[in-house]
């Protein structure tokens, strides 16, 4: 039996359920972007109501209506679920995540930011939630060290785009204790997910790894040997990947490669990691990808980064920054 089975068959939706009434507790989502509007989506369809806290006030005014569009495609597109999908309550500040039960943290890739949200969200949270990070490369370690409960943090690398792509990466720490596994693989069985449970390390297994790729495509355009379309095609066509290096990139989002770049370069202190050129330069000019239209590629407006739906444009893979 597979870990997530064991769990999700040794814990049930009490999972989220808050003990003192019965009433669902929403799950926390911290980050309205490109993730956190993904797995927003992918708790609704689980009927997990849900409250999101982003402190940028236009990802506050554009999330409710980008979420709303995905969820109606979705519903078009999927295998005809009619259910009414649950509650969705944005808000700035952490505090509103006082009744969460359980969080996911999907804000910006810096640990500084992240460091401040975990410890908020230590202070605000009731003691028995499950405190998650998206982070695709900081040390979960890192993270958990700055709450008092250590044990009830791990990392949930989703990959992108969330509600299309079928398994998570979850990071355990040394601490990470056996109930916090335990109501982690439950939810994530609950929205259908498979867990490839690993040991917490910088980039874990995937941007480990694939990081370095991407920054390697970057400098082969750099240096003149091909151009970003024909650097993708090689991929594609001799490989028989789905996706191109740098279309990738574009989908992760230029900024968030860049910031996990850096993550990894100073956590690992291996200088490989540091960024190519012409990717900081990309992101100075605002040219973060998909999101923003153009990156390595150009992308018209119905192609750009959002919560995905299960369209037939969908990228065929999942994405594991
Ligand atoms: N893009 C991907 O392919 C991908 C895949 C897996 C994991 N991740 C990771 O998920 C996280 C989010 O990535 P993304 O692509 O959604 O980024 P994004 O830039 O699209 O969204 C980040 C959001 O976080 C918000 N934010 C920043 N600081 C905040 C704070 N203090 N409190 C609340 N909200 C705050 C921003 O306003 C923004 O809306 C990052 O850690 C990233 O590395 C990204």
């Amino acid at each position: 039996m597979t870990e997530t089975a064991d769990a999700a068959d040794a814990v049930n939706a009490m999972d989220v359920t808050d003990v003192t009434d019965e009433r669902p507790s929403p799950v926390g989502v911290v980050g309205a972007g490109v993730m956190g509007l993904g797995i927003t989506q992918c708790l609704t369809s689980a009927g997990h109501p849900v409250v999101v806290v982003d402190t940028d006030p236009a990802a506050l005014d554009t999330g409710p209506r980008r979420l709303r569009q995905a969820q109606r495609l979705s519903r078009l597109l999927g295998p005809g679920r009619a259910r009414p999908a649950p509650p969705v309550r944005w808000s700035a500040a952490l505090a509103d995540l006082g009744e969460a039960a359980f969080v996911i943290e999907c804000a910006r890739e810096r640990i500084p930011v992240k460091e401040e949200i975990f410890r908020e969200l230590d202070r605000h949270c009731p003691p028995h939630a499950v405190l998650a990070s998206c982070t695709s490369a900081i040390p979960i370690s890192r993270l958990a060290e700055v709450t008092e409960e250590p044990g009830r943090v791990l990392g949930l690398h989703f990959m992108n785009p969330a509600p299309v792509t079928d398994t998570v990466e979850v990071a355990r720490t040394a601490r990470t204790d056996r109930r916090t596994m335990d109501r982690a693989l439950a939810l994530l069985a609950g929205m259908g997910k498979k867990a490839l449970v690993v040991s917490d390390a910088p980039g874990f297994v995937s941007n480990r790894v694939l990081m370095l790729t991407l920054n390697e495509a970057a400098t082969v355009v750099q240096e003149g040997t091909a151009d970003a379309a024909r650097v993708d095609e090689v991929f594609r066509d001799c490989f028989g990947h789905r996706m191109g290096p740098l279309a990738t990139a574009d989908l992760i989002g230029l900024d968030t490669v860049l910031d996990t770049l850096e993550v990894l370069r100073h956590c690992t202190g291996d200088p490989r990691f540091e960024p190519c050129a012409l990717l900081t330069r990309l992101v100075a000019a605002g040219a973060t990808g998909r999101k923003s239209g153009r990156g390595f590629h150009t992308y018209p407006a119905a192609h750009r980064a959002g919560p995905s739906t299960t369209g037939p444009d969908r990228p065929p893979t999942g994405i594991p920054l």
